[in-house]
């Protein structure tokens, strides 16, 4: 295993969202996972003009189901660190490690109990009474910029 931090997206549902990550992700020299199924198809139009020409840069792994993550993640011995709004734990005390994965939820649902449950962390980000949740990739270029941080 190399110890590159992760980022893995569970069945995202917006294309523009997932290129941005993806452009995002391979300017920053992180690896992404999908979780599928996905809500679009990776040929899609937003996903290329949000990725651009980052997309072939990106190092994209897709697994077919959670299950089939589960499986490499645990053959890998990483941890897994879930960012959620449900989380009480804010991102910024928590001391990331190389190798870890953080995954993000998907746009319209977040994560189902039991991939809450699977995890070995969830953290939030906090926000202000009353806002519900922060745009996936923005979530993700806040935490990961954390992580990043720390492991410098
Ligand atoms: C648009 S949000 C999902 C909203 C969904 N209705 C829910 O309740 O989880 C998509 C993903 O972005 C991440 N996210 C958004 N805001 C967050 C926050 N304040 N703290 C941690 N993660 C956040 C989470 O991974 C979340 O699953």
């Amino acid at each position: 295993m190399n110890d590159r931090l992760r980022i893995a997206l569970y069945q995202p549902d917006i294309a523009g969202n997932t290129g941005t990550i993806l452009r995002f992700a391979a300017c920053l020299g992180l690896d992404v996972d999908i979780v599928e199924p996905a809500g679009f198809p990776i040929s899609d139009r937003s996903l290329k003009r949000a990725g651009m020409d980052y997309l072939e840069m990106a190092r994209l792994s897709r697994h077919v189901d959670w299950q089939a993550f589960e499986d490499w993640r645990r053959s890998e011995a990483r941890r897994l660190v879930l960012l959620s709004t449900k989380a009480a734990t804010a991102y910024t005390d928590f001391a990331f490690a190389a190798g870890d994965i953080l995954l993000f939820g998907r746009e319209s649902a977040g994560v189902p109990d039991s991939v809450h449950e699977a995890v070995d962390a969830r953290l939030t980000i906090p926000m202000q009474p009353g806002a519900r949740s922060i745009n996936v990739a923005l979530s993700v270029a806040m935490a990961a910029g954390e992580a990043i941080r720390q492991l410098r």
